[in-house]
């Protein structure tokens, strides 16, 4: 089948290399050229496991392609997909502009029947606005009679392992009452639903809903266990004990109950805000999902206000080592990392950072520039050298069994501040290494 893909982003582009991969003919197009000129030249710019390898051989092999002229892409498949962000604006809410102005485009440039499938995550109702929107346009072209199928599948990916999730999916949700529409889109997933049956067919608003309840679910799941995390160390228990405790048992299970210092990404923070702006335009005061911001919000401090509690409340002039940028493992994306919060904490406290992340670096130095209190280093050890103390902000695997010998000589003090929990406190402690971390017990002293 051949397919169209708007918007070159960690969706799009994961997306389409999935589709051509499956074996479809998929045209990406993007409103930013440089982007797809690098990707004719096999230039992939994200890092996403697996990625790279996929878009040059399905580009080699002609099927997966790339353009930025929207009248070549209307045009080449019947299957119009949206994967163009969804950014927050400033009351919170889903800004919908590059959705609508696609949607217009498509409207301006077709002239046969399209089906037209949301990916990008869009409020309840976006659905009925990109038809609104199409109709404008083709009544002003005097095309009314153009048939415009209008379908909504979200997208699961998850960065870090978006390969792996669009090359075997939980779950396609279809959101659509057109059996057309419907019959298409089981055509365009039939190569990933091979296994078992993984397509869930309901009503479009439906399926714009579940994306919403997907993410504020999982981050309801986070903001409560940091909210225990917190609880437990003032109780003088072990939040990594608990966890294993409370996922053991399956109504709870062990996804997603990390404690940490917040969640962050381009999704989970912008998803939550505009699932609560969503519900006070329909009346409804969304008591737990203010919660779930709120603690997200103060949870990117804790690991701060531990190092400012632990140093006296005096960090001017203090240098720390920081051991992760990116918002999670195995993705170069900053986006609300809770990096971000901690070095402009510490900065604005007087004191500087020595960073290293294996992907992020080029993503943080594009957001900071050069500044006197921030050194990129270009190995996690280095990173500590003359250092008060070690910071953790990514739960990196590569930084889960460093050598603590080289730890405690290399920093000016035997200091780690642990924002992931990655680490045994006893194992940690048995190397003269002091040890602060999230909800945890330090052979039963309270920690800092
Ligand atoms: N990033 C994720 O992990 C993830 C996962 C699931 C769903 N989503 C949702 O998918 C959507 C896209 O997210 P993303 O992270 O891929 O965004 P992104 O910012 O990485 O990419 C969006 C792309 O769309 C392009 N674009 C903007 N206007 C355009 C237009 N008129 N025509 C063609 N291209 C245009 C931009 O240039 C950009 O390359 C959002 O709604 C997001 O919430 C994201
Ligand atoms: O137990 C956990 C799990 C995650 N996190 C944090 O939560 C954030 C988000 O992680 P994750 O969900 O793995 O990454 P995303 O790429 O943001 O993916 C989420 O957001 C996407 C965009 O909507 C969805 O498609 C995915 O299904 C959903 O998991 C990161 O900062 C993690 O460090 C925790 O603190 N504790």
């Amino acid at each position: 089948m051949r397919v169209t893909v708007f918007g070159i982003g960690y969706v799009g582009l994961v997306q389409a290399a999935a589709l051509a991969e499956a074996g479809h003919d998929v045209l990406c197009v993007d409103v930013d050229a440089a982007k797809v000129e690098n990707l004719r030249q096999g230039i992939v710019p994200i890092f996403e496991p697996g990625l790279e390898a996929l878009v040059r051989e399905n580009h080699a092999e002609g099927r997966l392609t790339f353009t930025t002229n929207a009248e070549e892409a209307v045009a080449f498949a019947a299957i119009q997909i949206i994967a163009v962000g969804t950014p927050p604006g400033e009351d919170g809410s889903a800004d919908m502009k590059y959705v609508v102005a696609v949607a217009e485009t498509i409207g301006r440039l077709m002239d046969e029947p399209k089906t037209v499938v949301t990916k990008s995550t869009v409020p309840v109702g976006t659905g009925d606005r990109i038809a609104e929107a199409i109709a404008e346009v083709l009544e002003a072209r005097g095309q009314s009679d153009l048939v415009v199928r209008i379908v909504s599948n979200p997208e699961f990916l998850k960065e870090g392992s978006a390969v792996a999730d669009c090359l075997k999916p939980d779950r396609i949700i279809v959101g659509s009452s057109d059996p057309e529409a419907i019959a298409l889109m089981r055509e365009l997933y039939a190569p990933f639903n091979r296994n078992h049956e993984k397509m869930i067919v309901m009503a479009l608003r439906s399926a714009e809903f579940t994306k919403y309840a997907a993410n504020c679910m999982l981050a309801s799941r986070i903001s409560f266990m940091n909210e225990m995390a917190n609880l437990a160390e003032l109780m003088d228990a072990d939040i990594e004990q608990v966890r294993q405790g409370i996922g053991s048992d399956p109504r709870i299970g062990y996804h997603f109950i990390y404690p940490g210092i917040g969640y962050g990404g381009s999704c989970f923070p912008k998803d939550v805000s505009a699932m609560i702006h969503a519900a006070e335009t329909v009346g409804y005061t969304p008591l737990m999902l203010h919660a779930v911001d709120a603690r997200n919000r103060a949870q990117k401090s804790v690991l701060f206000d531990k190092v400012q509690r632990h140093f006296g409340g005096n960090l001017a002039g203090k240098r720390f080592a920081l051991w992760g940028l990116a918002f999670k493992a195995n993705t170069d994306d900053m986006r609300e990392a809770s990096s971000r919060v901690i070095m402009e904490a510490l900065w604005a406290a007087g004191a500087s950072v020595q960073a290293f992340d294996p992907e992020a670096m080029s993503q943080c130095q594009e957001i900071y520039g050069q500044r006197d209190d921030l050194l990129l280093c270009g190995t996690k050890e280095a990173a500590l050298r003359g250092a008060d103390a070690l910071l953790i902000a990514t739960e990196w695997k590569n930084f889960r069994a460093p050598s603590f010998d080289t730890i405690r000589e290399t920093l000016t003090s035997p200091l780690i501040f642990d924002g992931r929990n990655l680490y045994d406190p006893a194992v940690v402690a048995r190397y003269g290494i002091e040890y602060v971390s999230i909800g945890r017990q330090v052979a039963g002293a309270r920690q800092a």
